[in-house]
């Protein structure tokens, strides 16, 4: 290189696979995004609350976007490649070939899906034995977890595919594996999703005690006995065949992986936020919480001490950033929901055509509809009347029950569009007020949280984003880059890199503020009123389970 030459820019593609697509992105060091692509991935439903996927579908995906981020690119300035996922369970024989997670024996889909809800008479057996470990993912376990579904196939499909069974992955760590042949596992998932310590290990006595004495006798081959911080360099980079498979060069840094909720934190929590007026400037980052709003919506604080909190998940050591412990709230469906409510309303159709017809998302129409009738008043206040509970698939946090429904009060004999833009904004304030609930629990076991950093696709939405501000009364920041989950992937990559010498470097380099919503204080009475309605409506249930199930 000649004198005055500049060094070349370093690049490093995230890819992440949500619950309804892949998306990968092209990042430079700054944490700007230079390339973008996204392919919807397939899911299948077979029975009530069964969700299933193809590993095949959804690492083909994940090579259709990483080809299109980085065409046109000097392969060589590609320096990482960082995966994030969502925490489904993956299944390989002994060869690593998918097999069946279901009863038609259909091998091609071998991934039980996040949001599956089939083991919940094994999660319930499982939340009786009362084991220490309970203690360390909110007192109870989520049927959303992984060993409840373990237990499952052990249970119901022993011949077709337990006894195959050679290799079960959370979802990052199989395209991590796919990516290098290196079956190590992330400390994230394995902390999050299946009971194992960063301190201690597996605990044998648990995985005895729920019947799955055989991982402890083959010393935990098929679930993962070597572990690694996310960002670790995996084996010797990408292999030759994965490196033709995705467009990239063989030997390039590949980094142990995350869930998609903590890489959306990593993208967004460590931002510098100087000169934005927000009460977290010069406060430990301790006081941020990272909000995830996808299918789901994962609420990511972190503390320097262990905090206990009933129904929140964790407290997880360094499953997001290293050397932080981790409380993860959750609402099992958020952006799946708003998408439910609408699309069952019978005006949908109306919808539809006019959103067309003005070249706009259904959302953006609803959203300027809702101005047009919301007259003088704020446009929060159209829901006087009616009331939503969200939990349609069982609450996540903090009350950590699975058996809760959802619930609508207020509902008029018209069906008209008017309706159904109301009703879609009550179930945002719904889901607003979720995250409220989660907050003030959070805060009750002793988190201090003054800012929400907001990403996932539905914080696209200004009404969402304006609405989380509203009714928690906290400032809502924005990342510079839409796709803060994809920075996030890319921080991983970066880290294996090399480029950076920790998480917490890169999190600093990378991360960037955007816009800034701050709550509207003077509608504060209003939404404390909603919240009063909103705690009263999961009472009611409860009061009407009662009643029903008295002799
Ligand atoms: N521009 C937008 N406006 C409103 N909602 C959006 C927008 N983009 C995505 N969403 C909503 O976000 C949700 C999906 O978010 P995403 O982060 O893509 O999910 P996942 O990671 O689970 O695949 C969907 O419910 C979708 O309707
Ligand atoms: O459990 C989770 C994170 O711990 C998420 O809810 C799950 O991974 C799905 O994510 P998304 O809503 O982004 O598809």
């Amino acid at each position: 290189m000649s004198g005055g030459e500049q060094k070349p820019e370093r690049y490093y593609v995230g890819v992440d696979v949500g619950t309804g697509s892949v998306r990968a992105a092209l990042v430079d060091q700054s944490g700007v995004l230079l390339a973008f692509a996204d392919q919807p991935i397939k899911k299948w439903e077979p029975q009530f609350n069964h969700h299933e996927q193809s590993s095949e579908d959804i690492w083909a995906a994940c090579c259709v976007v990483t080809k299109k981020v980085v065409q046109g690119i000097d392969l060589n300035q590609i320096r990482g490649l960082g995966f994030d996922a969502t925490c489904s369970l993956v299944v390989l024989d002994k060869q690593f070939h998918p097999l069946p997670v279901n009863q038609e024996g259909d091998s091609h889909r071998n991934v039980i899906m996040w949001l599956d809800h089939r083991a919940v008479s094994q999660v319930n057996r499982i939340n009786e034995t009362k084991h220490s470990v309970l203690q360390y993912v909110g007192g109870v376990m989520s049927v959303e977890m992984q060993a409840p579904k373990l237990l499952w196939l052990k249970e119901n499909l022993r011949e077709t595919c337990w006894d195959k069974a050679g290799h079960f992955f959370d979802l990052p760590d199989f395209l991590s594996w796919k990516a290098t042949g290196v079956t190590a596992r992330s400390l994230c998932s394995l902390v999050c999703k299946w009971t194992y310590s960063a301190e201690k290990g597996w605990d044998d006595s648990f995985w005895k005690m729920i019947g799955l004495e055989d991982f402890v006798a083959d010393n935990y081959s098929k679930i993962g006995n070597q572990v690694l911080p996310p960002g670790a360099s995996l084996g010797n980079g990408l292999t030759p065949e994965a490196a033709r498979d995705l467009g990239l060069l063989p030997g390039i840094a590949v980094a142990a992986s995350l869930i998609d909720a903590h890489a959306g934190g990593l993208g967004v929590i460590g931002a510098d936020v100087r000169g934005h007026g927000l009460v977290c400037e010069g406060q430990p980052v301790t006081s941020r919480l990272a909000v995830i709003c996808g299918t789901s919506s994962c609420h990511m604080g972190i503390s320097k001490d262990p905090i206990f909190v009933p129904g929140v998940w964790g407290p997880y050591f360094s499953a997001m950033v290293p050397g932080f412990w981790l409380n993860e709230g959750g609402q099992s469906v958020t952006g799946k929901l708003i998408d439910h409510m609408v699309q069952g309303h019978a005006a949908f159709p109306e919808l539809q055509v006019k959103a067309t017809a003005r070249c706009q998302s259904i959302y953006a129409y609803l959203n300027s509809h809702l101005d047009l009738i919301k007259k003088a008043q704020p446009v929060g206040f159209l829901t006087v009347d009616l009331h939503v509970w969200p939990d349609f698939h069982g609450n996540r946090s903090p009350l950590a029950d699975l058996t809760l429904k959802g619930m609508v009060t207020g509902l008029k004999l018209s069906q008209d569009l008017d309706d159904l833009a109301i009703l879609y904004l009550a179930t945002v304030q719904a889901i607003a007020l979720g995250t409220r609930f989660i907050i003030e629990a959070m805060e009750a076991a002793g988190h201090s949280i003054s800012t929400l950093f907001l990403c996932g696709g539905l914080s696209k939405n200004p009404l969402f984003v304006q609405m989380h501000a509203d009714i928690t009364g906290m400032p809502v920041v924005l990342s510079q880059e839409v796709e803060s989950v994809l920075v996030g992937a890319a921080i991983l990559g970066a880290c294996a890199s090399g480029d950076f010498a920790s998480v917490q470097e890169a999190m600093a380099k990378m991360s960037k503020v955007g816009k800034v919503v701050f709550p509207r204080l003077q509608d504060k009475k209003y939404y404390d009123k909603k919240y009063q309605v909103f705690l009263k409506l999961v009472e009611h249930q409860k009061e009407y389970l009662a009643i029903m199930n008295d002799d």
